[in-house]
């Protein structure tokens, strides 16, 4: 066995409140965001785990996320990456649109198509399959060799961004992902074999209401 690497989506955010398509706008954090972001950090904390790097995108609501994880576990000064590569999936020409009344124009079956499948972008976006082409690279090159090293890596990054991880971490298939939905502020928590398989995995908190 090697190293620990814990994946976290980013607290509720202010467009998420909204039901505002988000992917690469950088809306705040809400007060509930912070909670529950302060309640992943309660729970790593009493998991009782210290990391030795941080990963987060660029966006400010997955940065804030880390920081308040990184205070909640006693390590406010830990080196954190930011990097693009992390961000939400783009959203495209839906960034900023509601989501019901995208369903209301284009239809259910459409919003969910863009929202959740593997290889259909969103007009002018990105599908998972694109952005898994910037974060995987950037999870084989940075991320994964820290792990291997037997380092605790934590990444607090985004819904989708997050969910394209989830395919070659838990072996989800295209269709499988499809019914994957992470929600806010819970950790997960892998710990990866010498040949970067996956040796366990938990779930630190409630995933159930995520949609
Ligand atoms: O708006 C977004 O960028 C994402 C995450 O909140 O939404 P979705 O759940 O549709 O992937």
């Amino acid at each position: 066995m090697s190293g620990t690497l814990v994946l976290v989506r980013h607290g509720q955010s202010e467009w998420n409140l909204k039901n505002l398509f988000t992917g690469w706008r950088d809306p705040d954090l809400t007060e509930l965001g912070v909670q529950e972001a302060t309640a992943g950090a309660k729970a790593l904390a009493d998991y009782g785990i210290k990391f030795d790097i941080a990963f987060t995108s660029d966006l400010t609501r997955a940065q804030k996320t880390c920081k308040i994880i990184l205070d909640g576990v006693g390590q406010p000064n830990l080196e954190v990456i930011k990097d693009q590569a992390l961000n939400e999936r783009d959203y495209g020409d839906l960034s900023g649109l509601n989501k019901d009344d995208a369903r209301a124009k284009w239809g259910e079956e459409q919003v969910h198509i863009w929202r959740r499948s593997y290889d259909v972008p969103p007009p002018g976006g990105e599908s998972l399959k694109d952005t898994g082409a910037r974060v995987w690279p950037y999870y084989m090159t940075e991320i994964l060799p820290r792990v291997l090293r037997g380092e605790k890596v934590l990444v607090a990054a985004h819904g989708n961004s997050l969910r394209s991880l989830l395919m070659v971490l838990d072996r989800l298939d295209s269709t499988k992902i499809l019914g994957v939905n992470l929600a806010t502020g819970v950790p997960m928590v892998y710990k990866l074999n010498a040949d970067s398989t996956v040796a366990s995995k938990e779930v630190l908190g409630d995933m159930s209401g995520a949609h």
